[in-house]
């Protein structure tokens, strides 16, 4: 299943007129309408309460890789940032996902929704049921943080944007559609609600301050198409490890 989108991938807008502040919000905003993850074929049945118990522990299995390399993608993010201003607001996603002496974070939230959808904290951690196609998206989203400039690292993540509405959603569905899962394990999505705002209202200014020219904003545009593409692409493999 190929996503929707149909943005431009050239980079050559060099002689192009920048886009304003509003217009280029827009545009990056179209790319969320086009290409977001909600629209995938997987999320769509899971919102419409048709996957299995197996699909959806395959998908809570194979999930648990990305929640794992969020804050190592975030750890390389923040080794490139310009100014020890963005590093204090960085700094606060890995603790997110990583955890302190007070929280237990991130990770750990979603190996507790592992359990409550009936996987063992082993199997999670040892990564059993990652399929190959989940890991290599995954990595590709850490190598594009390693290998690209920081601003593009920044934009790739902006994908945030769009997962509060998506996930405010899943949890009243996965509550209501599938009784069956424990709702204590659904701490990690209520968590995300807050943090997922404040750090996209971060990260959004940082790209629309940044990216002044049409060259730069075009490539702005391109790592959240990336990054879209990124998420399906994990949606189609475990679609096709777990048909049913
Ligand atoms: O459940 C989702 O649909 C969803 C989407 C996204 C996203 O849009 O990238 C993230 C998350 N969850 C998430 O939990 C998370 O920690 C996260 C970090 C990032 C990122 O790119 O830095 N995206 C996301």
């Amino acid at each position: 299943m190929l996503n929707q989108g149909g943005i431009v991938r050239s980079t050559s807008q060099r002689n192009e007129k920048p886009w304003t502040r509003e217009e280029f919000r827009e545009q990056l905003i179209d790319v969320g309408r086009n290409s977001y993850h909600d629209k995938h074929p997987f999320h769509v049945a899971m919102h419409e309460g048709v996957l299995s118990k197996k699909q959806i522990k395959g998908w809570v299995a194979n999930r648990y890789y990305y929640q794992k390399c969020v804050p190592i993608k975030d750890a390389i993010i923040m080794s490139k940032l310009p100014s020890r201003e963005f590093r204090r607001e960085w700094i606060q996603r890995i603790i997110d996902h990583d955890g302190n002496q007070e929280e237990q974070g991130g990770i750990e939230a979603w190996v507790k929704l592992g359990e409550a959808v009936g996987l063992s904290r082993e199997e999670i951690l040892r990564e059993d049921h990652v399929v190959p196609a989940v890991r290599f998206s995954v990595d590709a989203y850490v190598t594009f943080a390693r290998e690209k400039p920081w601003i593009d690292a920044v934009a790739s993540s902006l994908t945030e944007l769009f997962s509060p509405i998506l996930i405010s959603e899943r949890i009243k569905i996965l509550e209501r559609l599938y009784p069956w899962i424990d709702s204590s394990g659904l701490g990690y999505f209520r968590n995300r609600l807050t943090q997922a705002p404040r750090d996209t209202d971060f990260a959004l200014k940082v790209v629309l301050d940044y990216c002044q020219t049409r060259e730069e904003q075009q490539r702005a545009v391109n790592a959240l198409q990336f990054k879209c593409d990124v998420l399906w692409a994990q949606l189609d493999a475990i679609e096709k490890a777990y048909p049913n």
